[in-house]
């Protein structure tokens, strides 16, 4: 089975050359399209595509909380790619069909127990989907209908546009430093680019998660709309960043992406053997471990 990930993510990336080059320009006209169907026990992910606006919506379950487990990550490239490489799809939104969660950032048991080899898989799929997403030549919009801690709330901000539940029960934010753990450079420059470096300080330091009327303060969300609309905001919001001539609009993302992009792109390695040294250290894991207890508890 680990075989058959790291395959994935072989093909996946390879893929992702190719389309670098086909990509800038490309036609808007919709001639093929992908769908995939929640019929089968191993897909977390719905897609539905509406070929007429171009338009995918990427339904994130995995229960119970969306936790970004290397699965699930792989699952997740894998439908960007596709996503990317076709021309009928300009626009993706993603959102979670799990109630109360958007996504409970990366799986804390990825990082807890594992072998190093096993860290480094994870996390170069963690860096994958932060290279599609933040790369993606297609609009992305975020529609948050429930919390949003961490890997969640990175997975939000690489989205062109955040539209969150008005719903004071749920929270987003960049919450690392609360677990033991640190935010690697490009979470802290994706979150600098979202909401500047000041807020970025004091948010990252002391690990905060941010009710939706303080995240929309800050422009870590850019919209609050009643729960039950959160898809229809997100549905007009799209139907106007479409209307933009896509050749200006992708080169101007681009222009205001490309040096995080290349940062991370050309130190992957590096970065890998970084977290990978941390992850496994005794302390870390034994803070990682408390952070799990805790969870546990607030639950009894
Ligand atoms: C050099 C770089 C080094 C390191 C960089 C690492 C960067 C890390 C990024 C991350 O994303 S770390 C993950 C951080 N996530 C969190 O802190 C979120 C924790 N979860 C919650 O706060 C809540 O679960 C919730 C998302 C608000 C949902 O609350 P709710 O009450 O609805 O559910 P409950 O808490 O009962 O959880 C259900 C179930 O799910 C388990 N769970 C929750 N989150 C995670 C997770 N991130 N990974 C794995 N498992 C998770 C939780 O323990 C419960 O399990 P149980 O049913 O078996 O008890």
């Amino acid at each position: 089975q680990k075989l058959t990930f790291s395959l994935k993510i072989a093909i996946s990336s390879s893929l992702s050359k190719i389309h670098l080059n086909v990509s800038h320009g490309r036609l808007c006209a919709s001639s093929t399209s992908f769908s995939q169907r929640n019929n089968s026990s191993s897909a977390n992910l719905k897609v539905d595509h509406d070929q007429t606006t171009g338009v995918a919506v990427m339904h994130m379950q995995s229960p119970p909380v969306n936790s970004l487990s290397l699965d699930f990550l792989t699952e997740i490239c894998i439908t960007l790619e596709k996503l990317e490489m076709d021309k009928g799809c300009r626009g993706l939104i993603i959102t979670s069909s799990q109630p109360k969660v958007f996504s409970a950032g990366l799986d804390i048991l990825e990082m807890y127990g594992k072998s190093p080899e096993r860290c480094g898989e994870f996390w170069k799929a963690v860096q994958e989907m932060w290279l599609k997403l933040y790369g993606s030549n297609m609009v992305t919009i975020a529609a948050i209908n429930g919390s949003s801690p961490a890997g969640g709330c990175l997975m939000s901000i690489t989205c062109d546009y955040r539209i969150m539940a008005d719903n004071p029960r749920y929270s987003i934010g960049l919450n690392e430093t609360m677990l033991g753990i640190v935010a690697p450079f490009w979470f802290k420059e994706t979150m600098v680019n979202t909401v500047g470096h000041r807020n970025t300080e004091i948010s990252l330091e002391l690990g905060l998660l941010y009710k939706p009327a303080e995240a929309l303060n800050i422009g870590l969300v850019d919209q609050l709309v009643p729960e039950d609309q959160v898809l229809s905001a997100a549905t007009q919001t799209m139907t106007k960043w479409l209307a933009i001539p896509e050749h200006a609009r992708q080169i101007t993302k681009s222009m205001m992406r490309k040096s995080t992009i290349e940062k991370l792109r050309s130190n992957r390695e590096a970065d890998i053997q970084n977290f990978v040294n941390f992850i496994t250290k005794e302390s870390i894991q034994k803070s990682l471990r408390m952070y799990m207890e805790m969870l546990k508890q607030k639950k009894a």
